[in-house]
């Protein structure tokens, strides 16, 4: 697709800034957000609710324009874009949504037809492309159904053939996957990577579950009050969290958990007498962690209990997650030990 000149960037948020006010109150929902979305990638922003991800994402289309800073679609500034240069720029970002919006009253088929009807799209060439769109979504023996009859999955995937009908350059998603189960979500995450894959897509996404964006993102933003607290490539940001709210996110999604004996004793400072730390290793590489234990071991004439470990994969890129004790004192010596040879090391508290 068309480039931003200045970034490269298939979307760009540039300085970006928006405030609203109501009854006499100023709410800022976002400020001086840069984000380079890369062409042909899968790009999530995550955030909690309320942290301004359904701002950014309606600026791309312009359902919202920026109060301050500039949003460009294909280099397009999308903020100061009226009537026709509009319109030609939402025929190039489609949408789809938590909730689908489905039209009740109209088939399968006649859902995917609708954004052709409406740029007056002969009918017979509606007709074709929006059986191609059904079936390219896998829905060619329920074109005649209506939503009501559709599981949550089968409706998305109405969406997205819809979505796609005018060619769009630009698939957003907001929350697309959030309402359906672990299953159904996996099918959908699997036809986007495939949409994106097949027809270089730009899928620019929102999401509050972490686990989505390991799934399916090249690249993640995360956005707390406003601002974007730290972006990366995925395999990065899950790897190496610098921020307090993306480790947040991670939590439940990465790695392990401690045995349920262990997390019950455990206290954040040391205790008085002797205490074990309970270190958790990320490594990088399936293979990376065996003979680095040993070897600390040996070199340090150490005793390394592993408590919990699991190896994860990103993209083709496997990672682990590894929880050791060693005992108390013998912590920073360890951690140095790791941290010089490449591994990242967090310390998690103390059992007496
Ligand atoms: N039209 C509006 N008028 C006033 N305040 C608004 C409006 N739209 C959004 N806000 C406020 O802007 C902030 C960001 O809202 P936004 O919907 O972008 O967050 P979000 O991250 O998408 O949240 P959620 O995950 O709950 O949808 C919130 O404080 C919200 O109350």
């Amino acid at each position: 697709m068309q480039r931003d000149s200045t970034t490269g960037a298939a979307i760009a948020f540039e300085g970006v800034g928006k405030s609203f006010t109501s009854k006499g109150r100023t709410v800022t929902a976002l400020e001086g957000v840069d984000l380079a979305v890369a062409p042909g990638a899968i790009t999530g922003i995550i955030g909690r609710s309320g942290a301004g991800k359904s701002t950014l994402l309606r600026m791309v289309n312009g359902l919202e324009r920026p109060s301050a800073g500039r949003v460009t679609v294909g280099g397009r500034d999308v903020g100061t874009a009226r009537g026709a240069t509009l319109r030609e720029i939402r025929r190039d970002v489609g949408m789809i949504f938590q909730h689908f919006n489905l039209l009740s009253s109209r088939t399968v088929l006649g859902n995917v037809a609708l954004p052709l009807e409406i740029a007056g799209v002969p009918a017979a060439e509606t007709a074709r492309r929006a059986k191609d769109l059904v079936e390219r979504v896998g829905l060619e023996t329920l074109a005649d159904r209506y939503p009501a009859e559709l599981s949550g999955g089968q409706k998305q995937r109405v969406g997205i053939a819809r979505a796609l009908a005018t060619g769009p350059k630009v698939l957003l998603s907001d929350e697309a996957t959030s309402a359906l189960d672990p299953e159904t979500t996996q099918t959908v995450l699997r036809l986007l990577a495939d949409i994106n894959r097949d027809l270089g897509l730009t899928i620019l996404m929102i999401t509050h579950e972490m686990a989505v964006l390991r799934d399916i993102a090249s690249h993640v933003a995360v956005i707390e009050g406003g601002r974007i607290v730290e972006e990366g490539a995925t395999y990065d940001i899950f790897t190496r969290p610098a921020h307090p709210t993306t480790r947040s996110f991670l939590a439940g999604v990465t790695g392990v958990t401690l045995p349920q004996f262990i997390a019950a004793r455990m206290q954040l400072d040391p205790p008085a007498g002797p205490s074990r730390e309970v270190i958790r290793i990320t490594f990088l590489g399936a293979n990376a962690t065996d003979p680095l234990l040993a070897e600390m071991s040996a070199a340090l004439g150490l005793e390394v209990n592993i408590l919990a470990g699991a190896i994860e994969e990103i993209g083709a890129q496997p990672f682990g997650n590894l929880l050791i004790s060693v005992a108390a004192e013998r912590g920073p010596e360890a951690r140095h030990y790791l941290d010089t040879r490449g591994q990242r090391t967090e310390v998690l508290g103390y059992v007496g």
